[in-house]
């Protein structure tokens, strides 16, 4: 599909239509000039131009598709015509404003305006390997959006291991233990619910037909057919666990442990052994919830799923479950969760200062946000740092790990707080 760029109701020709480190994107009053090089100016009906090569990716107005999402489109110089590309990954809502900024040739940062610090970040990823493997599924220009999390969020945790062993008791205490810091990733499956399952809580129960639209539209981080039936993790899943400022945990099979270690979501994989396999064969009796065919099956596949446990570079650590209170102390215990840990404390630490306005410029890899705060507050915090040395992950997750701290503008260099 394209379009003549003549045809487009963009601004061009306006005079906004800055390519890449002409200009910075908005009017950056304090800084030293070599601070504010690199960021795309933002245009006029709030579109950034980014180039890539010989593409022109212009970010901003409405989606074409949905009043709710931002749009993408593409202009490619080599033809000479506009593409609108699949575009994957959690849309962000339409910005008031924002800027733009090329990253390692693959990605753009979005920095918002008018956004709290938790939510100023975001990535639009225009050739990383995600997004290279998706126009092979898709035969068309795909675009990837993942939004990026703010500070030290702690890994999700992966849980495999053979149906009946224990992971859902053991997810359980936990998330019961440690409610404010841990949250489920709510997988998708087409299996029938059973008596004590709610929908929602401990699965979304769809239809076959609707998952597999979903996964062919790239909702889902990762799925596969175990016992007969598809279960996925939603990107939506884990990114609802993110943004609540909590650690994700995934109970997953094998096969999408091993898709999970593939992506770009940095992960603690942990695989829960039974003591035994007539133990494993009690439990799934003694649970009731199978009729006898679906027990065989399930046993059939635990042999398999055990064989892989010690496959190379997936799990990194295995937790044999005997008695339920010494394997649930040991998950604790590699989870860093000794005696003494505040169980309501939160896995991230929250941002709490707003910019209600702010500009954004760069240098090397330090974003700079320069804020527009409330009088009394004006002297101490109207300069962070976004330190995207540390980033890590991506689409079709999110890019987590973004470091960003208040900076003295006085000073010479913005360094970190430890540095
Ligand atoms: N790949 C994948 N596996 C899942 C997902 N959700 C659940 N599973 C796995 O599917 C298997 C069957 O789960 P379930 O039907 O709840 O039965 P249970 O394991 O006996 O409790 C288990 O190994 C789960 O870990 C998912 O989103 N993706
Ligand atoms: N260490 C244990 N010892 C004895 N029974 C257990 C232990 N851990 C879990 N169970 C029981 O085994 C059954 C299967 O556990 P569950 O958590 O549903 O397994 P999974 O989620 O791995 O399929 C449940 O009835 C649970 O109460």
């Amino acid at each position: 599909m394209g379009f003549k760029k003549d045809g487009l109701n963009l601004s061009c020709g306006t005079g906004t239509h800055t390519s890449m480190g002409e200009a910075p994107a908005f009017v950056v009053d304090d800084l030293p000039e070599s601070f504010s090089n690199g960021f795309d100016m933002k245009l006029k009906a709030n579109r950034t131009h980014t180039i890539v090569g010989n593409k022109e990716y212009v970010i901003g107005g409405i989606d074409d598709e949905s009043t709710s999402t931002i749009g993408v489109r593409i202009f490619d110089n080599s033809i000479g015509e506009w593409v609108i590309p699949t575009v994957l990954g959690t849309k962000p809502k339409p910005f008031e404003g924002h800027s733009a900024k090329l990253l390692k040739e693959d990605r753009i940062l979005v920095v918002k305006e008018n956004s709290n610090l938790d939510d100023c970040a975001w990535f639009l990823e225009v050739d990383t390997q995600f997004v290279r493997d998706q126009k092979k599924n898709f035969e068309t220009e795909v675009v990837a959006w993942s939004k990026g999390v703010i500070g030290d969020t702690e890994k999700p945790i992966v849980i495999s291991g053979p149906s009946g062993v224990g992971k859902g008791t053991l997810i359980s205490k936990l998330m019961k233990e440690f409610p404010a810091m841990f949250g489920f990733s709510v997988s998708h499956t087409t299996r029938a619910p059973r008596e004590k399952e709610t929908i929602g809580v401990h699965y979304h129960f769809t239809e076959r037909s609707v998952m597999e639209e979903e996964i062919k539209a790239g909702k889902f981080l990762e799925f596969a057919s175990v016992h007969g039936n598809l279960y996925g993790t939603s990107i939506e899943a884990v990114d609802v666990v993110a943004d609540a400022g909590k650690r994700c945990i995934l109970d997953i099979d094998v096969q999408g442990a091993r898709s999970v270690r593939a992506s770009s979501l940095e992960a603690i994989f942990i695989f829960i052994c039974p003591p035994s396999f007539e133990e494993l064969e009690e439990r799934l009796r003694a649970r009731g919830t199978e009729t006898e065919e679906q027990i065989q099956k399930r046993l059939r596949n635990a042999r398999a799923e055990l064989e892989q446990r010690n496959s190379p570079g997936l799990f990194d650590h295995i937790l044999v479950n005997d008695n339920l209170d010494t394997c649930y102390q040991s998950l604790k215990k590699l989870l860093g969760l000794n005696e003494g840990v505040d169980t309501t404390q939160k896995s991230t630490h929250k941002m709490t200062d707003l910019p209600i306005d702010h500009s954004a410029s760069n240098i090397d890899q330090k974003i700079l946000i320069n804020c527009s705060m409330a009088e009394q507050e004006k002297e101490t915090r109207n300069l962070f740092v976004l330190d995207l040395s540390s980033i890590k992950g991506g689409a079709p997750a999110r890019t987590r790990g973004l470091k960003i701290y208040a900076a003295d503008p006085s000073a010479d260099c913005i360094n970190g707080p430890n540095s």
